[in-house]
């Protein structure tokens, strides 16, 4: 091979190397990501919760001046939730004549269950054939690595509306149907008690309703399916007791000598029905609405209750205080109003056993828990949580939990799973306490207050 030739092979082998270079490069720029640095996220500010017309707690007193803080004025017009509700402190010195309706008496030939009514200390008779709720395991909400932002409780039941189809459907719907058709004989007015009645409305409230309605459509010359709405709609309303307050005592007050303490409230029900999830969905109300809150579980009969609480408590940053399993319900109590009180939180929210309606002996435990946590503070508000899926079963709970403590308010639970939407009638009246809250998911956020008209608007339109 010539030397020439050797130059020209070089010279083309250089070349080639050349370009494999180039195109390797313009390549692998392709291919890059481009990175650039994030904006570091604001965290969610507590100033942005706006919650006017929600949830209402109790003002009584000025909220707990912290040490080394000023203490706050007591208006606090910046705060929408605690709209100034003027209820003195104590739930039993707090109603007005307007907010009493009379307990249901229950002469023993009246009773459904076929025990007669069960005591203290007893089992609560159920219907025979009703399904026995046996334990229930839940999953743990996930637990959260940050404070989560929290939905606003303003407006909630007209947010969550559509989570009462099932009773809008069937009874909303309904009675709409049967009021609007024009004129009404025999036949239709027992059509509309039965619709009353298998929306577990039960009969006394059935006859009050369509004793209205039949008053009232002659009186009014109701004429349209409008007019017939709006007639349904004010019966309805008004067998709701909108005048009942339903604030939840739930702030910090003054005690005569010992300055502020936190207000405390006691979880009860049977298991099941939704303690520890209302409770959790409670916290953070409560939290949103730039409240410190305590948690205790006194929920010892079942380990896993206790993490729940916990669970619930991490992602609004509340502290829990727990006893080991099988511990005494009252001692945890005592010990979370203990130390609630000592760090100066606005509120003590315990949640507690819920094996209290079927074991004997048990319902005396929960007198003993009140008893004990009085030692140190008032019980504020006692809620009573039922699952409106229960039915009757529900109301017989009902009235042994109201023999043992004295129940200031009422959660219904589960109104997103049921067609009976019409127990909320129907417990208010058997108790003489309003409901107060209610639940419409498992949603951590779905618990909302209980506003009649809304209520009833839900269910019409
Ligand atoms: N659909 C629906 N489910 C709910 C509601 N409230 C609670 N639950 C569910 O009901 C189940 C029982 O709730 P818990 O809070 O564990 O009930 P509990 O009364 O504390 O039960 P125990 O600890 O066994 O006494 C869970 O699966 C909840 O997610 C509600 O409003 N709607």
């Amino acid at each position: 091979m010539s030397t020439t030739s050797l130059i020209w092979i070089i010279v083309v082998v250089a070349a080639l190397l050349a370009v494999a270079l180039v195109t390797g490069v313009v390549l692998a720029r392709r291919r890059r990501i481009s990175l650039t640095e994030r904006e570091p996220e604001q965290p969610p500010t507590k100033g942005s919760y706006q919650a006017g017309g929600a949830i209402t707690f109790n003002a009584p007193a000025p909220p707990v001046a912290k040490p080394g803080e000023p203490a706050e004025p007591v208006a606090e017009p910046a705060k929408p939730v605690a709209e100034p509700v003027a209820e003195p402190a104590a739930p039993d010195a707090g109603a007005t004549p307007a907010d009493v309706i009379e307990p249901v008496q229950h002469p023993v030939a009246d009773r459904t269950e076929v025990d007669g009514q069960p005591g203290v200390g007893d089992d609560a008779a159920v219907p025979r054939d009703s399904v026995r709720r046996g334990f229930v395991e839940v999953d743990l909400p996930e637990a959260a690595s940050e404070i989560e932002e929290i939905e606003p409780t303003s407006g909630r039941l007209e947010r969550l509306r559509g989570r009462l189809s099932r009773s809008r459907s069937t009874f909303g719907q309904g009675l709409l149907g049967l009021l609007g058709a024009g004129d009404l004989d025999e036949d239709s007015w027992t059509d509309i008690e039965d619709t009353l009645l298998m929306a577990d409305l039960g009969s006394a409230i059935t006859d009050q309703i369509v004793t209205a309605l039949r008053e009232q459509i002659v009186a009014r010359g109701v004429r349209t399916s409008d007019d017939a709405r709006a007639l349904l709609r004010d019966v309805l309303v008004d067998a709701l007791h909108p005048e009942m307050s339903r604030t939840v005592n739930a702030l910090p007050h003054a005690v005569d000598g010992s300055g502020v303490k936190p207000a405390v409230l006691l979880v009860v029900g049977v298991n099941g029905v939704g303690k520890t999830t209302t409770t959790g969905k409670l916290a953070r109300v409560l939290v949103a609405d730039g409240r410190t809150v305590l948690l205790g579980a006194a929920d010892t009969f079942r380990a896993a209750a206790a993490d729940q609480l916990e669970t619930w408590g991490s992602r609004v940053g509340a502290a829990t205080v727990r006893g080991a399993e099988g511990a005494d319900p009252a001692s945890v109590a005592f010990e979370a109003v203990k130390q609630g009180v000592e760090s100066s939180v606005d509120t003590v929210l315990i949640d507690t056993a819920g094996r209290l309606h079927t074991k004997t002996g048990l319902m005396d435990e929960l007198g003993k828990v009140k008893r004990v946590v009085e030692k140190q503070a008032e019980v504020d508000e006692v809620l009573l949580v039922l699952d409106a899926t229960t039915g009757q079963n529900g109301l017989t709970q009902a009235r042994v939990f109201a023999e043992v403590v004295k129940v200031t308010g009422i959660v219904l639970t589960k109104l997103d799973g049921t067609a009976k939407g019409g127990i909320v009638f129907q417990v208010q009246r058997e108790l003489g306490v309003p409901v107060k809250l209610v639940g419409l998911g498992e949603g951590a956020d779905h618990l909302a207050p209980f506003e009649p008209a809304a209520f009833v608007d839900a269910l019409l339109n």
